[in-house]
């Protein structure tokens, strides 16, 4: 399987970051939103991106205007007629992710391979609601992408290994580490990572220590790059919500269930850096 164009569906902050990998890597991107302001906005954060590699000596001004020129505006899913790969990472809602899959396998051509970033919802699902099963696909990437080097890649239950191959392929070309994981809820990133997060909000709940406090003992005791409040912070309350509730319900184990104070920041609208306000506020 030949990838050439792609379409990327959400100009958010992993969309944006996806497309301007792929543009980099020489591959012609649609970079799809339902947003006009999404869009400027992932795309101001990609022109950005790449200035600072001409600073830093990484590419030349002929390159970034070059990578700029591999990327295309898109607000209709109708798109995706023309491509070889698209990658959804539009909001972690299952609703909304079956509705643009069953759009896609509509539009798209038949060999065209249908991949979600989904953080932890069922890739079984997502294809589900296509007559492609087998041409539907994980491709998760972490935040921030351009500076992350993993792609976890899950297998759904009628993925084809022939597709399989062609994105562990095309995650190489984007000089980026495949790792094969099967389709449970949180995969294997956030199975792990996300409990850990939701138990620093406990223990914020809880009064045992203060913001700065919990995040500095993670930091400096672990040697993590941020301490998991602010890591919550950046990657979005509503996200680790939404995941937090595809592990609890998908295994049923009470050890999954939200912290209620994480419920009360989201439902106040403290999604963290990206609306100026989380555990943490943000200008
Ligand atoms: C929720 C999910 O489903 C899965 C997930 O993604 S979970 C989240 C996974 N990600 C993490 O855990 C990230 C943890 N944090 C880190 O690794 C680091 O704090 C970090 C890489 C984000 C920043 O690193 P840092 O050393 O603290 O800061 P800083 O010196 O400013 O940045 C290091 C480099 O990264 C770049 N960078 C930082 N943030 C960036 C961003 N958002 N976009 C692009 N580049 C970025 C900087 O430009 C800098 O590069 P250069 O100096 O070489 O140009
Ligand atoms: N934030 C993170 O650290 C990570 C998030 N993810 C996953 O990536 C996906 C996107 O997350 P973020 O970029 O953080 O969210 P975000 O909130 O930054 O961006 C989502 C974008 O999708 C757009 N959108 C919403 N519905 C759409 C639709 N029907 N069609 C086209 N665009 C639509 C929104 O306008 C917005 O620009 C989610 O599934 C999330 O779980 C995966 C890895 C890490």
């Amino acid at each position: 399987m030949d990838i050439k164009k792609i379409m990327v569906i959400g100009a958010g902050q992993m969309g944006g970051g996806i497309a301007q990998v792929c543009a980099q890597a020489g591959f012609d991107v649609k970079l799809n939103d339902i947003k006009e302001e999404s869009y400027a906005k992932g795309l101001a954060v990609i022109t950005k991106n790449l200035s600072r590699n001409v600073e830093k000596g990484r590419m030349t001004e002929d390159e970034k205007a070059k990578t700029l020129g591999r990327i295309t505006k898109s607000f209709d899913l109708d798109d995706a007629a023309d491509v070889d790969l698209v990658i959804e990472a539009a909001v972690e809602n299952m609703d909304i992710k079956r509705t643009i899959f069953g759009q896609l396998d509509k539009i798209a051509p038949a060999h065209t391979i249908l991949a979600s970033n989904t953080s932890s919802l069922p890739i079984t699902e997502i294809a589900a609601a296509t007559n492609r099963p087998e041409k539907v696909i994980g491709m998760h990437f972490m935040n921030p992408v351009p500076v992350m080097k993993l792609v976890e890649i899950i297998r759904g239950l009628a993925t084809a290994d022939e597709v399989y191959q062609a994105v562990e392929d095309m995650t190489n070309k984007l000089a980026k580490v495949p790792v094969e994981v099967n389709d449970f809820p949180g995969f294997v990133a956030n199975r792990i990572l996300m409990p850990m997060i939701n138990e620093a909000i406990y223990t914020l709940y809880e009064g045992v220590a203060k913001e700065e406090a919990i995040d500095e003992v993670m930091r400096l005791g672990m040697n993590h790059p941020m301490g998991p409040l602010q890591l919550a912070d950046f990657i979005g309350l509503d996200t680790c919500l939404y995941i937090m509730e595809t592990l609890h319900e998908g295994f049923g184990d009470s050890k999954y269930r939200p912290c209620p104070l994480l419920r009360k920041y989201v439902k106040a609208g403290w999604l963290g850096k990206k609306s100026g306000r989380g555990f943490y506020v943000y200008n």
